[in-house]
């Protein structure tokens, strides 16, 4: 029996379906540039390394050749104010992270979207209070594969990393978490159907894998049933 009282939770594509504001932000920056928007699908692929990442591939993309990070200012103030026009929860995520509270987990968050971005959401849908500790992708000098930000989360939820094998899991929704989880000897649980480059056997061992965030409790049982 191992009860996995620290939940580390990434954000876009695993809480919340965020990627239609991402692209109205990286289209509109664009659109600044002088070109044109890139389908939303596209730009799904392109999330989950972090938004210098991001805007990275889209001017990329876009054949531009500025440095993301010259443009990150403006892309971080466009996507701030417009950050939850569109972005839902996934279907159960208060209720099951509140039932998760109550059980006495402990959750944070550790995701690339940087802080300031993370907290506008997070406020706008009142989950701020359900975590403990929320680490963004500019909050330490490594973000998301580095198993820093996942340590950090960990311990400031009030867990001892060094036992987080036994007593943490990291749930996301692409290669990236996946990546995290296993450098910082964590669990991993991922949902597939969010953002990013997909998950892959081959590559990152064992994980456990679940088609919908309303199918984590029922697993989670089973992780602590060891
Ligand atoms: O901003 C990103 O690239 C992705 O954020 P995530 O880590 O919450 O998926
Ligand atoms: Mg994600």
């Amino acid at each position: 029996m191992a009860w996995r009282q620290f939940l580390v939770f990434d954000l876009d594509g695993t809480l919340i379906d965020s990627a239609p504001d991402i692209a109205d932000a990286v289209n509109a920056l664009l659109g600044e540039l002088g070109r044109p928007a890139l389908p939303l699908g596209d730009i799904k692929t392109m999330i989950g390394d972090g938004a210098p990442v991001l805007l990275a591939r889209a001017l990329n993309a876009s054949g531009l050749p500025h440095e993301a990070a010259e443009l990150m200012p403006r892309f971080k103030t466009i996507y701030e104010a417009a950050s939850t026009n569109r972005t839902v929860l996934y279907p159960g995520v208060r209720e099951i992270l509140e039932t998760f509270r109550r059980e006495g987990r402990h959750l944070s968050l550790c995701t690339n979207k940087p802080s300031v971005a993370t907290r506008v959401v997070l406020d706008h849908f009142g989950l701020s209070v359900l975590f403990q500790a929320v680490i963004g992708g500019d909050t330490l000098k490594e973000r998301k594969p580095a198993k820093e930000p996942l340590l950090a989360a960990i311990a400031q939820s009030g867990g001892d990393p060094a036992c987080a094998a036994e007593t943490a899991v990291m749930i996301g929704d692409s290669h990236t978490d996946l990546a995290t989880a296993k450098a910082g000897g964590v669990p991993g649980v991922i949902i597939p159907s969010g953002y990013g480059r997909p998950a892959d056997r081959a590559e990152q061992g064992a994980y456990h894998e679940i088609a919908r965030f309303a199918d984590l409790p029922a697993l989670l049982g089973k992780i602590d049933q060891g």
